[in-house]
């Protein structure tokens, strides 16, 4: 970073859409924050900025390597003054009974020789809460939504001392709604019974935006604290509070026009991913990619790059793999659920590096492991925060990557309203 300044905030992301989600709630909460990819490079010019968002392509893959590249993300912020990390994972705590979430924790709290981690995916804002451990994503309990049906990492179970404590070596116990509503003192007092009885890791309730203050006051008493934007925001909040944070009344980065062809790429299965590319049949050509054809070899991008140019010229397009979860299964029993993901989201990125080379430089991508793909195969070292265009889905102007101005949307598989792409196109002009 060419910035000496002390960094305020360090974060480590689980993935790139998770990144930018939190990267626009601390921009938004006053921070000046950019988002990287990986751990920056040495010579990755940063303008200089109150928190730092290492996105890292570490939710599914093997824990072990999870903790290598957090900690290794770590040790990067830590070096630029970060004083406090934040472990960013999914509101929605995607994750297996192998990990990452736990393994991860367990690494980064050895590290931060903290005695108890607060953890919380809580983000009422976009209907995520958490009540006595279990989490809620809208009026549902998790393992009744739609995540139960994720193609890589499906949620069995809303109680997330379970969970967690299924994927962890901490003990893990409960702060509730209750106690919290008491106030930071209160948070406090039973931190301290549950570390005097052998916990090292609280998931603490929250429901609405005033809890996830308390949480952030807290949570700065701490070197490490987990969890999603919610907690992001409280930790932005206290930080602005106790003036270890200056607000930057700028906000956003303002995104200058980029102009020319502009597409949109899914991988995402998700039910509102679905429901947006329904709507944007409306309005613009959408290719439905057969996932079969994909996963058998490279022909079926190429296909899709050439319905690509033919219609680029004329406005947006939108390419998906996005299937019903019945379809996915289905693609699953025959090639294997990590071989069938992958297989796409390398698809996903070649398709994206032949917009690119056409001249496409406004890029929606919706899917974290997919935007994952398609970020790496395009190189992009990082983003600078712009407009936002739905709750947890802001504009990105990539940084550093050498290909001239480009400005992307990564969108969360569960964010964004009906008409997201169009949404996003229009703030990406
Ligand atoms: N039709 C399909 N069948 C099976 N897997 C798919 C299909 N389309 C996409 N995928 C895979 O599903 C996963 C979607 O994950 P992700 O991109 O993170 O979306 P989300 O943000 O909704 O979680 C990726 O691994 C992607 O390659
Ligand atoms: O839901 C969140 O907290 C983040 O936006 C996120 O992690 C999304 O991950 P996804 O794989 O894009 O759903």
């Amino acid at each position: 970073m060419t910035s000496a300044a002390k960094l305020s905030l360090g974060c480590i992301a689980d993935d790139y859409t998770g990144a930018s989600d939190l990267a626009n709630t601390l921009t938004r909460a006053g921070l000046r924050t950019v988002q990287t990819i990986g751990v920056p490079a040495s010579d990755l010019a940063l303008p200089e900025v109150d928190a730092v968002v290492v996105s890292l392509k570490s939710r599914s893959i093997e824990a072990s390597l999870a903790v290598t590249r957090s900690r290794a993300a770590e040790t990067w912020l830590r070096g630029r003054g970060a004083s406090h990390i934040l472990f960013k994972i999914c509101s929605t705590f995607d994750s297996t009974d192998a990990g990452n979430i736990g393994p991860v924790m367990d690494a980064l709290r050895a590290d931060s020789k903290d005695s108890i981690v607060l953890v919380t995916p809580a983000f009422p804002e976009t209907g995520r809460t958490v009540y006595q451990g279990n989490l809620f994503v809208g009026p549902v309990p998790l393992n009744e939504s739609p995540l139960k049906d994720h193609p890589l990492n499906p949620m069995h179970d809303s109680n997330l001392v379970r969970v967690l404590a299924r994927q962890s070596k901490t003990r893990v116990g409960l702060v509730d709604l209750a106690t919290l509503a008491r106030g930071a003192d209160a948070v406090r007092a039973k931190l301290a019974d549950l570390v005097s009885s052998g916990v090292g890791a609280a998931i603490i309730d929250a429901v609405f935006d005033r809890d996830l203050e308390t949480i952030g006051q807290v949570a700065l008493d701490h070197r490490l604290s987990v969890g999603a934007s919610g907690i992001g925001l409280g930790l932005a909040r206290a930080l602005v509070a106790a003036s270890r944070a200056k607000p930057d009344a700028r906000g956003a980065t303002l995104v200058t026009p980029v102009g020319g062809p502009a597409a949109c790429l899914a991988g995402s299965c998700s039910q509102a991913t679905l429901r947006q590319i329904a709507s944007a049949e409306k309005v613009m050509p959408v290719l439905h990619l057969d996932p079969e054809r994909v996963v058998a070899g490279k022909d079926e991008a190429q296909r899709a790059l050439a319905w690509a140019k033919e219609r680029l010229a004329a406005g947006p397009i939108l390419i998906a793999s996005s299937s019903t979860p019945a379809e996915v299964a289905a693609l699953q029993s025959r090639h294997g659920r990590d071989a069938a993901g992958h297989a796409i989201e390398q698809a996903m990125a070649d398709i994206a590096e032949g917009l690119v080379l056409s001249g496409v430089h406004r890029l929606v991508v919706a899917g974290g492991e997919t935007s994952g793909a398609v970020v790496d195969r395009l190189g992009i070292p990082g983003f600078l925060v712009g407009a936002e265009i739905s709750a947890g889905v802001p504009v990105l102007r990539a940084v550093g990557a050498g290909k001239g101005e480009m400005v992307l949307a990564l969108k969360s598989g569960n964010f964004g309203g009906p008409e997201f792409f169009s949404d996003a196109l229009a703030l990406m002009p």
